[in-house]
């Protein structure tokens, strides 16, 4: 395969490849294929009349409800969408059947607790003949919640503030979440009283697990990892999870994933191939830390062939107490950053393909071999803003973040890098 330096030298070309990943991995694009392909010559009862009630819930719900809707037509009786603040789709939520919450997101919080309780009321108002259409998404662990008798918002918050800081994977938080619950760990299948129902899903969860996904409400998983140590302010969560749960028979629920990460980064190989450039996929999923992961990122990206790389994961960050801007993808993009410092033949481009990464508005950052130098010269110190959790600050003043607002999937972060012939610079 001829290397094309000029290609990988483009500017453009690791947001384009960002962007064909989003794209492949998109909300709407993903339920109406599914639907499409499912009603295809004979189409299902789902079709009929104002017989279809769906329940989009997560950060990609408004892109998903809109690929129901477009299939569905008069096939949609009511609909729920419960997403984050900021992502509903005004036009939307225009149509009288459709029923729109913004809720609380990365802690939940009153509005959680008043959109769980909706929830179940919605699920309570379907006649029983209805068909129910899931379409779930990250993100609806913080969105949605309806406690065990003892949790109140604050105690909700105060939980998922512990989780989130404490460097837990998404398996053990999604485990003491559903220890707490009586909608997550499959207990909402519960709830459905023998309706129809289907699950179409949207994965953000490492081996895409229907179990993990939005803490599993339609899916009972076998709990796996420890259970995590529990400061000690935090008793009552252990005093509570150890509270017995009434067993509600589960209606068996059809459930299909329809975009995950593993498409995301097929998509990335693809378009860099269509431009004949070499491409290395690594499937090793990145769940480290995010600062070591990213200076070892750059390391092998210093040393490699001319190309396009790509990775797939979600690492984790510990937060000190008084965390500054920013999130796990610009955090490891920083720390990359600092080892490519002087390195100008590699791009490292870290992003959350929710659009979102951490407490900040932006995606993620695209890094190069003269971001600390930019930061720098703005009077900012590379490892202080790491040691404070305030990525996002050095970012913005080198130039490097990027931004897309809401993307419409959520199927954890990307990692692309870019080689150039070295002869090139
Ligand atoms: O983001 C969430 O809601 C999860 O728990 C994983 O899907």
């Amino acid at each position: 395969m001829t290397v094309h330096p000029t290609d990988l030298a483009d500017p453009q070309l690791p947001h384009w490849l960002f962007q064909a990943a989003l794209s492949a991995v998109n909300g709407e694009t993903a339920v109406r294929n599914a639907l499409a392909a499912n009603g295809g010559s004979s189409r299902g009862p789902e079709y009929a009349p104002g017989y279809t009630h769906v329940i989009a819930l997560g950060k990609a719900a408004a892109s998903m409800m809109q690929g129901a809707l477009t299939v569905l037509g008069d096939g949609l009786a009511r609909a729920l969408v419960v997403t984050r603040q900021g992502y509903l789709d005004a036009g939307l939520c225009a149509d009288e059947r459709i029923e729109c919450i913004e809720s609380e997101h990365p802690l939940p919080g009153e509005r959680s607790l008043e959109a769980g309780t909706r929830l179940l009321a919605f699920i309570d108002e379907a006649p029983l003949d209805a068909h129910l259409l899931f379409l779930i998404s990250g993100g609806t662990s913080s969105l949605l919640e309806v406690p065990v008798t003892g949790i109140d918002a604050a105690r909700l918050a105060e939980l998922n503030r512990w989780l989130l800081g404490a460097g837990l994977d998404i398996t053990a938080m999604n485990r003491v979440r559903s220890a707490l619950s009586v909608i997550k760990g499959g207990r909402l299948a519960g709830r459905l009283a023998g309706r129809n129902a289907r699950a179409l899903l949207v994965s953000d969860v490492p081996g895409d697990d229907p179990s993990v996904i939005g803490s599993g409400l339609l899916v009972v998983g076998e709990p796996r990892g420890e259970w995590p140590a529990v400061p000690d302010e935090l008793a009552w969560v252990d005093e509570l999870a150890q509270m017995p749960l009434r067993p509600e028979a589960a209606t068996p629920v059809s459930v299909e994933i329809v975009a995950s990460l593993g498409k995301a980064m097929d998509a990335v190989v693809a378009a860099a191939r269509l431009r004949g450039l070499p491409v290395f996929r690594h499937d090793a999923f990145l769940d480290g830390e995010a600062a070591a992961t990213g200076e070892r990122l750059a390391r092998e990206l210093i040393r490699s062939e001319p190309g396009v790389h790509v990775w797939g994961g979600e690492t984790h960050v510990h937060l000190p107490d008084d965390p500054g801007r920013g999130g796990r993808n610009q955090h490891l993009a920083l720390a990359a950053a600092r080892v490519l410092a002087g390195h100008d033949h590699v791009r490292l481009l870290a992003a959350g393909t929710d659009g979102s990464d951490g407490n900040s508005e932006d995606a993620g950052a695209l890094v190069d071999g003269d971001t600390v130098a930019r930061g720098g010269a703005e009077g900012l110190d590379a490892a202080d803003c790491l040691a404070r959790a305030d990525s996002g600050r050095f970012l913005a003043a080198a130039g490097d973040l990027i931004h897309t607002g809401p993307t419409g999937t959520n199927v954890m972060d990307l990692v692309i890098g870019i080689v150039r012939d070295r002869a090139g610079d």
